[in-house]
């Protein structure tokens, strides 16, 4: 795991344990016989500590969390380096993080190549920096940054950390060689006064003055996370208390946090995050399908979605055709990329040379002979059936054989788009959620004439826009939106039972979403919900009226209707189910006109008002959701619980630090979330998603462990 060898008067440790360098148990003892060796070695007068493949060793192996510590503990390891009685250098590659960079902070110098990167992610996994680096960053950069990094977790680019001070040197050519060189160097160099131990860390005095100010910060930006808030106090306490201490105070915490739920939650979303990028799909797999090359782009319909999955296209380098149906639904759309692109960088989320070279990369057209040539194309015209196997039907006659064709149809089965085309193995879903620009999720879709190789081309895609890709079978609403369906009509149904609906967004909200389901309605527009319901009605044969109680055999809730045939459509309006300061405001109060309504619809229909508790609140909207959940499972849609949780991190802002749905479930205990859905089957019998699912109910009786699950949907589909 940590390979010793001698060059000249140099020893060098290479840490050999890929594909991260974690610094796992055989590593951390390989590193500690490996500077006690070098310190005896009477060759040696100076070590280099370096990674071996693709990185510097980024982090302690989080596998190992949870389990019985094993010693040689890091800081034990940072111990032995820090007294070294011979200079010791980190020699820097790839991603030096979390654990690796405390091990380069223990170490004498630090030098790195321009592309290397550096920082703390531990919070992003619900931890601190354990082995020091809460304590001896802040030596070097000061607290502001300290803080700053560490709370945040950001990765520091190379030029950067030489700026903060982090790395002594940056350098270039084959990173040992310059090593071996600088090792040398330095070997007549005096050195203690290089350990960091024992600086003190500047303006010190003023520790109040940061640490009030990061905590507002992260308070307001990380809102409910634990983590960021210990971050803070972690380097807090290296101005405040003695190194020592400090370093106690670091420990504490960091065992603290670990014990939490939410490092639990958090550790679990990482693994997850990288389990969804394993797919596999009747035929195929990411083993053995082969992504086409994606150089050029074409996306129908410069809407809400097109304009913004245009942005996803054109910031990640790729030529996009923009196609309309006319000339000012078209510059309509080119102004809102225009827009999108200049909001981005004027928070700084895209560099001015990305917007410009954005620019130049967009073409608009209204010419499907234009876009003959390109790769791949994404259509995003309205949630129509009809116009859309029109406009596929289209696509299928100009664009080249190879062309990948894609929907962004929130809904609509996959087949039913590509039987309007001779080639339904190139179609393919690519669903985007909204703001397209900003939501991380990328749900793909594949029918069941879709090809492993159009899944494969649209799961890189993904990643090529940075975007979190899932991959799920079509069914009507696939996956997120499935789950959603219950999870937003029961908040409705509350509603007209009784709740308000500053209620039902506060529960939702003290869960850690980040905006109720009532904020949401409002903001996607209630007018939008009015007519996906319309077409619902349509596609069942029927249509709604003021008397419809009943959709599909399913309880239904007028009350979107009432509000719409007032006009209230949402921010878009200036008012919906809140009041808004202007129209297209944000500044969501109370409403007593919408009270009014509310109060005259459940009068209209004979409905008493009832107090509902929170915890009722709570367990019909996610309960609710969570057993779709396991239909989703039970029917293949999905192969892992993992999927489903990353979709609703990703594509609804589910707290990370709660795991997602399954997860969260799996905590809570599944035969208690079975018994209280029978419940809500009992006490709310007119919605099928109450019907209790079997594999939910399979798993609650047979006290299956949450990594067993996805072995049992495979089970139950065979
Ligand atoms: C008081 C007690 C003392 C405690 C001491 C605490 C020490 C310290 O402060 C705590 C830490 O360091 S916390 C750690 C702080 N560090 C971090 O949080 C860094 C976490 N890692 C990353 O951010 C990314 O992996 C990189 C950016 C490094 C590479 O990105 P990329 O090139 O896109 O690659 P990729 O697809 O992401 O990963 C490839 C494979 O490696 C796997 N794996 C990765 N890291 C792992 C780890 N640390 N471990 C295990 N496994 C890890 C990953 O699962 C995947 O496996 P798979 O089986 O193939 O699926
Ligand atoms: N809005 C959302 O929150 C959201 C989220 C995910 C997915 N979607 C899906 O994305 C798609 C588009 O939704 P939207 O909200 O962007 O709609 P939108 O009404 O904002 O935009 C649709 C655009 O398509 C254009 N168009 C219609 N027919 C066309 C044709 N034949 N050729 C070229 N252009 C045509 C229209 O002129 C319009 O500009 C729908 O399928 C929708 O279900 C929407």
């Amino acid at each position: 795991m940590v390979d010793y060898s001698v060059n000249g008067s140099v020893a060098v440790l290479m840490v050999n344990n890929p594909p991260v360098n974690a610094l796992g148990h055989a590593v951390r003892v390989g590193l500690k016989t490996g500077i006690e060796r070098g310190a005896k070695d009477s060759r040696v007068r100076s070590i280099i500590i370096i990674g071996k493949g693709q990185t510097f060793p980024a982090g302690a192996d989080i596998r190992e969390f949870g389990k019985p510590s094993k010693e040689p503990w890091l800081t034990a390891v940072g111990n032995l380096i820090k007294t070294c009685s011979k200079p010791v250098v980190a020699a820097i590659h790839g991603t030096c993080l979390g654990g690796g960079l405390e091990i380069a902070l223990f170490s004498h110098y630090r030098i790195a190549v321009s592309s290397a990167r550096v920082g703390f992610p531990e919070v992003t996994l619900g931890l601190l920096p354990g082995a020091g680096g809460s304590q001896r960053l802040s030596r070097l950069t000061g607290l502001p940054v300290a803080m700053e990094m560490i709370s945040s977790g950001r990765h520091v680019p190379a030029r950067k950390a030489k700026e903060y001070g982090i790395i002594d040197e940056i350098v270039s050519g084959d990173l040992l060689k310059t090593a071996l060189k600088f090792a040398q160097e330095v070997q007549s160099r005096p050195f203690k006064d290089r350990c960091l131990r024992y600086k003190v860390v500047p303006n010190a005095d003023r520790v109040e003055e940061y640490a009030s100010a990061a905590l507002t910060q992260v308070k307001k930006k990380y809102k409910g996370f634990e983590a960021p808030v210990a971050c803070v106090q972690a380097v807090r306490s290296s101005a405040e208390l003695s190194y020592e201490e400090g370093m106690k105070r670091e420990r504490d915490l960091f065992l603290q946090l670990g014990q939490s739920g939410q490092a639990k939650a958090q550790q679990y979303a990482f693994f997850a995050e990288r389990a969804v990028t394993k797919w596999q799909m009747p035929g195929g797999s990411y083993k053995t399908a082969k992504p086409l090359p994606v150089r050029s782009t074409a996306v129908i319909g410069a809407g809400t979605m097109g304009s913004g999955i245009a942005v996803c296209l054109l910031s990640a380098g790729l030529p996009v055709y923009l196609l309309e149906q006319n000339e000012k639904f078209l510059q309509s759309g080119v102004k809102l990329i225009e827009s999108i692109m200049a909001g981005s960088v004027k928070l700084g989320k895209v560099s001015m040379e990305t917007a410009k070279r954005a620019a130049t990369l967009l073409k608009p057209t209204l010419s499907y002979d234009d876009i003959k040539d390109v790769d791949l194309v994404i259509e995003a015209v309205f949630e129509n059936l009809d116009i859309k196997k029109e406009v596929f039907s289209k696509l299928d006659k100009i664009c080249k054989p190879s062309a990948i064709l894609c929907t962004n149809t929130s809904t609509i089965d996959i087949n039913r788009i590509s039987s309007a085309t001779s080639r339904p193995e190139k179609v393919v879903g690519t669903h985007f959620f909204a703001p397209a620009y900003h939501m991380k999720l990328l749900e793909n879709i594949y029918g069941t004439k879709t090809s492993p190789e159009a899944v494969a081309t649209v799961m890189k895609l993904g990643k090529t826009i940075n975007k979190v890709p899932v991959l799920v079978k079509s069914c009507h609403g696939f996956l997120a939106n499935r789950m959603n369906a219950p999870f937003s009509s029961e908040a409705i149904f509350l509603v007209e039972e009784g709740a308000s609906p500053q209620e039902v967004d506060q529960v939702n909200e003290d869960f850690g979403m980040p905006m109720g389901p009532f904020k949401v309605r409002d903001l996607s527009g209630i007018d939008i919900s009015w007519r996906i319901n319309r077409e619902v009605a349509k596609v069942l044969g029927t249509s709604i009226t003021k008397e419809t109680r009943f959709l599909g055999g399913n309880r239904y809730c007028g009350l979107n209707d009432d509000f719409y045939d007032k006009g209230r459509y949402g921010r878009k309006t200036g008012k919906g189910w809140y009041l808004y300061e202007k129209v297209g405001g944000k500044t969501a109060v109370a409403d007593p006109e919408a009270e009014e309504i509310i109060n005259s619809y459940r009068q209209s229909r004979g409905i008493v008002k009832r107090k509902i508790t929170p915890q009722e609140i709570f367990e019909r909207q996610f309960y609710s959701a969570i057993n779709e959940g396991f239909r989703i499972l039970e029917e293949g849609i999905c192969n892992m619980p993992e999927e489903i949780d990353i979709s609703w991190i990703y594509g609804f802002s589910y707290p990370k630090y709660r795991g997602g749905p399954m997860f969260y479930a799996s905590q809570i205990g599944l035969q208690r979330v079975y018994d209280r859905i029978c419940h809500y089957h009992e006490t709310c019998p007119y919605s099928i998603h109450w019907v209790p699912n079997r594999l939910l109910k399979k798993l609650a009786e047979n006290n299956v462990p949450f990594t067993q699950w996805a072995n049992h949907v495979s089970k139950s589909k065979m």
